[in-house]
């Protein structure tokens, strides 16, 4: 069994370690969870996991790192590490939206392996999208991190260079779906659900609409065209929706995530 350090255990550090216990697919024995405030980790250390705030001493007992700091916070951690990383022994596995293979390779060394992966916090349920790329990983460890990322969710393998897009549709894109949700309870409130039934009405009928796509394999408009009966309810309401913005007010909002996705880390920062 592989041991694995996440360094940086906040939102996403902490989903992915409960998600990747969750599939059996590592025991919280064997993860390594670092951040400098240790006291936000007790329950986890009360779950087994093993919790430090030195993330030396992590990167030495693990055979896995998985960077998942802040992109302002990461040259600190790169120039906290680097004399420790083993090109031989560590496979390292960055988080990080807007920072290159290359650029951590730039200060771990130029043979460290480096795979960059983009899960999203549905990872904790084995629900996460997750995108991956490497610029120099090899064929079996790219399988390898593409078998572990697979239990906690779907996987699909990318171009380096579509790594923002991917933070911006998939990672950013579960607080897009959510506050869609949440708007679609409110207005299940104006007529006249009381919050908490509005709130599992819209949950439970976005799952649906999901699952549909999923299972059918069809296109979002031949199921809403299954929907839209003519002269009827839905199709004012649609385009409603329309008139106001609703498809371009998503597409305006992902494209403008990955201009920020892009812009977020600078060697200097
Ligand atoms: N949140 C998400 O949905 C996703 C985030 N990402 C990426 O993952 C990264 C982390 O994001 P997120 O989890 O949201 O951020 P958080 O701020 O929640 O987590 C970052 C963690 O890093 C710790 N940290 C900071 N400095 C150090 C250090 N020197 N050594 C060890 N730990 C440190 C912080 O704890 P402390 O202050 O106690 O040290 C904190 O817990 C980002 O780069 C983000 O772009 C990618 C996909 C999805
Ligand atoms: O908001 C952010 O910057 C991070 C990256 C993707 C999701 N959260």
């Amino acid at each position: 069994m592989k041991k694995i350090a996440i360094i940086g255990s906040g939102n996403i550090g902490l989903s992915l370690a409960k998600g990747l216990v969750k599939a059996d697919f590592a025991q919280a024995a064997n993860i390594t969870l670092t951040r400098r405030n240790i006291d936000h980790l007790k329950s986890f250390a009360d779950a087994g996991f093993v919790v430090s705030n030195q993330n030396k001493e992590a990167v030495v007992s693990a055979d896995v790192v998985i960077l998942a700091v802040l992109p302002q916070q990461l040259n600190t951690v790169l120039d906290e590490i680097h004399s420790f990383i083993d090109p031989a022994k560590h496979l390292v596995i960055s988080v990080i939206s807007g920072v290159s293979c290359a650029a951590v390779r730039e200060k771990l060394g130029e043979s460290v392996e480096v795979i960059r992966v983009m899960p999203n916090t549905a990872i904790a349920i084995g629900q996460s999208m997750t995108c991956i790329a490497s610029d120099n990983a090899s064929a079996e460890n790219i399988a390898d991190v593409t078998k572990m990322f697979e239990t906690v969710g779907s996987v699909v393998k990318i171009n380096e260079d579509l790594m923002t897009s991917a933070t911006a549709l998939c990672a950013c894109g579960i607080a897009f779906f959510l506050r869609a949700i949440r708007a679609a309870s409110q207005g299940g409130v104006e007529i006249g659900f009381h919050a908490d039934e509005a709130l599992k009405m819209a949950v439970q009928t976005a799952k649906g609409a999901a699952d549909l796509l999923l299972l059918h394999g069809t296109h979002p408009e031949s199921e809403i065209d299954k929907v839209t009966s003519p002269k009827g309810c839905t199709i004012a309401g649609l385009n409603e929706m329309e008139h106001n913005g609703f498809s371009s007010s998503l597409i305006k909002g992902i494209k403008l995530s990955a201009l920020k996705a892009g812009n977020l880390y600078t060697k200097e920062s």
